[in-house]
This record gives structure tokens, C-alpha cells and sequence, in this order.
């Protein structure tokens, strides 16, 4: 209960991070028997979501508490960010990737779609697993409403993304402030 006397709800673990109706069933359909797809739950920090991650780079020491809170901020988000897993016959948490929808003035108003994080751990690669998390996230992009989704990656992925329908469009630039 807060100081006004209102009650605050308890947070619900199995809470998506966004509305499993935008997961294309004709991805899910296509992903290896057994293997199922659905957007990032408040649980599953026990479930190797995290480990997927530092496929891709450093992730650091982050607790449970830590990780509640920043699904909770992007969850707040409204519209703003899709997290999509994939869990292998297990329900491990196999692969993971998300999209970022940026709210613009320019284009009418439009949206942008960034793809950002997409890993999928070692010894599930090669199963097409990547290309259904890009194909996922594409669909959310347009079901939303995007006009077009950008990304950065490496030269070393540029074929994977070459074969997931995107074609190399002008020049990535950072600048890091410290520590990442
Ligand atoms: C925006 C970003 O997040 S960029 C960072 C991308 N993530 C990483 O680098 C993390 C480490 N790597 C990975 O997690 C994975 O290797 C990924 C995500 C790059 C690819 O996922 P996978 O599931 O292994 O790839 P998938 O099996 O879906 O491959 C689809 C096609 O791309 C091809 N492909 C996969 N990786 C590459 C690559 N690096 N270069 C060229 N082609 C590739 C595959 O051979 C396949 O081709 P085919 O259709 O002719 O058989």
C-alpha cells in the first residue's frame, strides 16, 4: 500500500514486454519442431535470457532486482520495446532480438524501427533461428506502423543480414562515453 492509502499492485511474473498477438504466426510456424517463439517475460531472468545475450558481447554482473526494473522501464515504454525470445523444446531460452520503435516528427509523424541485440547462443546457430527473429521483428515493424527498420552490425554479419532482406545503407558512427 503507498502513503495515499492506494494499493499498488504485485507485479505479474509472466507479464510480457508486449502483445503476443504481434508474433507472426507464419515465423513460429516455420521454427524447428519442438522450438517456440514470444516476447521477453518480468521471468525470465531465470531463464538464461542473459546468458543468450553475452553471445553477442559483455552483459556484466546484473541481479534479478536490476533486471525487473529495467524490463519494467522499457515495459513503461509504451510501444517503444520488442523483445522476442526463442525457447528450444526445453523452454530454454535459445535466441533472443529486439526492435526499438523511435517516434519521429519527420515522415508525418512516422516510426522507425532498430533492430538491436540479436543473439542466438553457440550450439543453436545454423538452425535458422536468427533469420525467424529478424523475419519476427520485421512483422512487428510493420504491424506497427514503421517505415522502414535500420540496423548496425559488422562486416563479418553483413551476409547474414544480406540474406534476411536488408541491403547496406550509409555509415555507422559512436561515440563512447567511458566504460560500456
Ligand atoms: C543488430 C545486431 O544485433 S548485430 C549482432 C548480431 N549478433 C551476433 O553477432 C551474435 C553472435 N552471432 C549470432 O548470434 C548468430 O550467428 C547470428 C544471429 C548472427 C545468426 O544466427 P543463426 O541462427 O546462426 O543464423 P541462421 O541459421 O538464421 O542463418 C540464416 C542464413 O544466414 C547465413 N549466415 C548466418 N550467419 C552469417 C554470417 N555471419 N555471414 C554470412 N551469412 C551468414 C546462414 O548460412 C543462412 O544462410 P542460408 O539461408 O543460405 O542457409
Amino acid at each position: 500500500m503507498t502513503a495515499n492509502g492506494t494499493i499498488t499492485p504485485a507485479p505479474d511474473e509472466n507479464e510480457a514486454l508486449f502483445s503476443p498477438s504481434l508474433i507472426s504466426p507464419n515465423v513460429t510456424s516455420a521454427l524447428p519442431d519442438g522450438y517456440s517463439m514470444r516476447p521477453l517475460q518480468r521471468n525470465d531472468f531465470s531463464n538464461s535470457f542473459l546468458d543468450v545475450l553475452r553471445v553477442l558481447t559483455q552483459v556484466g554482473e546484473v541481479t534479478r532486482d536490476e533486471f525487473e526494473s529495467r524490463f519494467d522501464q522499457m515495459k513503461a515504454s509504451t510501444g517503444g520495446y520488442h523483445i522476442l525470445v526463442i525457447l528450444d523444446g526445453e523452454g530454454k531460452i535459445v535466441g533472443t532480438g529486439a526492435l526499438i520503435v523511435e517516434r519521429k516528427f519527420i515522415h508525418h509523424l512516422g516510426l522507425v524501427g532498430h533492430i538491436e541485440d540479436i543473439a542466438v547462443a553457440k550450439d543453436q546457430q545454423g538452425k535458422k533461428l536468427g533469420l525467424r527473429i529478424i523475419q519476427a521483428l520485421d512483422y512487428v515493424a510493420e504491424n506497427v506502423g514503421c517505415y522502414k527498420t535500420i540496423l548496425d552490425c559488422s562486416e563479418a554479419n553483413e551476409g547474414f543480414y544480406v540474406k534476411c532482406g536488408f541491403k547496406r545503407a550509409g555509415l555507422e558512427m559512436a561515440h563512447y562515453y567511458g566504460q560500456v
